[in-house]
């Protein structure tokens, strides 16, 4: 996959904590290329917004002209627009850039006032916001005071103390038009008792980072029924396909007790956009890992003659993905689905410790690695073609939707690939005789791909 991008709308903080600056080191940390488009710049450190400065509207256009023109955006974030030409500025350059099917993911920020209590949007850009640019948002994450003041906004005088509160608050904030909302927690106290207190019949799923749901009794930390800890609950509600369906999920973690909390609101909308940016595009690893595996062994031949063989086995892996994806297809799976489906850990297991071999300088080991694969199938096609050639065999080939498969890893073309592999070290090995303290190295990535491979089999086996 190249390299997802993902543009920032927000202001400069010049102490580094929160901003463009949170944004851009946010997107790093999560593997994307962050590209920015300044609103305003702040003169401001952890205990205040000293001054300022706003980008004339006209500028903000242009910068983000300048990046979507010449860099395929995959997410969008907005997070300080401070006025409300701002808001129309970012609206007029993103609308005239995408039509509405096209546009990236745009996850919005409502940043009103900063922690330190200073305003950070002028009060006339709440109209613009709310109807230009929420509309155009797959979700807005205000926290509380943010939440209060968009509901006041359009008439709802809503204070928002408790966890019922914040469940009321996000739905109806999804009235402005926005796919979802997260309504963020941590300043809104909560309980277990709280999410307890959830009907169990209300479709309320609860989601919980660290902490046991099924346990929870270890939690309590007296004896009274109502000593729990604190905890942060953020509130996500997504509007569903029909009218009136709104998901709701809340998500809990322990309240963590800090005062460095200065920027984190911008870091999580920015973590959302990068998140959604590499989302769907993110291919299983055993799709897309072998490849890039063997790609490994092309950059470790010297002769043009081992380059071509190399290459001709990525081309090889290539077809043999494009025929399991139409086995899949046969099968009722869709690559959607397929692409959606998180891997097992001993896929990741085994695709880690390829990289890391392939990574480590020697081609006869990588060669040994890959070679548990490729001859682990061609044994179990001619095995399984063997077995059900046999009278009354538990193999029955007739109507069995495994027998492309089987005929595939059984049939000539894999069974030359797995000689030329058995020829290709058996050349490397008799190029380089090993000595016995790298034969042992040798045969130990063999036996460790083996297991791992096995794993990988009785993965499969266990969904079965
Ligand atoms: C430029 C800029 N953007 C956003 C925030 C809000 O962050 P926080 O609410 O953590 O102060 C900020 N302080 N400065």
């Amino acid at each position: 996959m190249s390299v997802r991008s993902v543009l920032t709308i927000a202001g400069s903080d010049s102490s580094g904590g929160a901003g463009i600056q949170a944004d851009l080191k946010t997107f790093a940390a999560n593997g994307c290329y962050g590209t920015s488009a300044m609103t305003a710049l702040t003169a401001q450190n952890t205990t205040g917004v000293q001054e300022v400065h706003a980008v004339p509207p006209g500028f903000v256009e242009k910068q983000i002209q300048s990046i979507l023109v010449d860099i395929e955006t995959h997410a969008i974030k907005t997070g300080m627009l401070y006025d409300a030409e701002n808001v129309r500025a970012a609206v007029k350059a993103l609308s005239g850039h995408y039509d509405r099917a096209s546009m990236p993911p745009l996850v919005c920020d409502p940043v009103c006032v900063s922690t330190s209590g200073h305003s950070l949007l002028h009060p006339d850009a709440i109209q613009a916001l709310a109807d230009d640019l929420f509309p155009l948002s797959k979700i807005i994450t205000p926290n509380k005071s943010e939440a209060e003041l968009l509901l006041a906004h359009c008439g709802m005088a809503l204070k928002i103390t408790s966890l019922d509160d914040m469940i009321i608050a996000a739905k109806n904030l999804l009235r402005f038009g926005s796919q979802a909302v997260l309504l963020k927690g941590g300043h809104v106290v909560a309980s277990m008792g709280d999410i307890f207190d959830v009907d169990p019949k209300s479709d309320i799923e609860v989601v919980s980072h660290g902490l046991p749901l099924e346990n929870m009794e270890i939690l309590r930390v007296g004896e009274t029924e109502n000593l729990w800890p604190r905890l942060v609950v953020d509130v996500l509600c997504e509007s569903g396909t029909e009218p009136r369906a709104v998901k709701t999920t809340l998500f809990i973690r322990p309240f963590i007790h800090s005062s460095s909390t200065h920027g984190t609101g911008c870091t999580l909308s920015a973590a959302i956009a990068s998140r959604l940016a590499c989302k769907d595009e993110r291919l299983p690893l055993p799709q897309i890992l072998l490849p890039r595996v063997r790609v490994l062994l092309v950059a470790k031949s010297n002769t043009f003659d081992s380059i071509g063989r190399a290459t001709q086995t990525i081309i090889n892996v290539l077809k043999e993905i494009a025929t399991h994806k139409s086995f899949c297809k046969s099968y009722g799976i869709t690559e959607d689905m397929l692409k959606r489906t998180p891997e097992v850990a001993a896929t990741s297991a085994y695709g880690a410790y390829l990289i890391d071999i392939g990574l480590q300088g020697d081609t006869t080991k990588l060669l040994m690695a890959l070679l548990a694969c490729l001859l682990g199938y061609g044994e179990v096609g001619l095995w399984l073609k063997k077995e059900a050639a046999r009278p009354a065999s538990w193999v029955v080939l007739e109507g069995n939707p495994y027998k492309p498969w089987m005929d595939d890893y059984s049939g000539e073309g894999y069974q030359g690939a797995v000689k030329m592999g058995l020829e290709l070290i058996e050349a490397c090995a008799a190029a380089d005789p090993p000595s016995k303290a790298r034969y042992k190295e040798w045969n130990e990535v063999w036996q460790r791909c083996t297991r791992l491979e096995k794993g990988f089999w009785d993965a499969a086996m266990a969904a079965a």
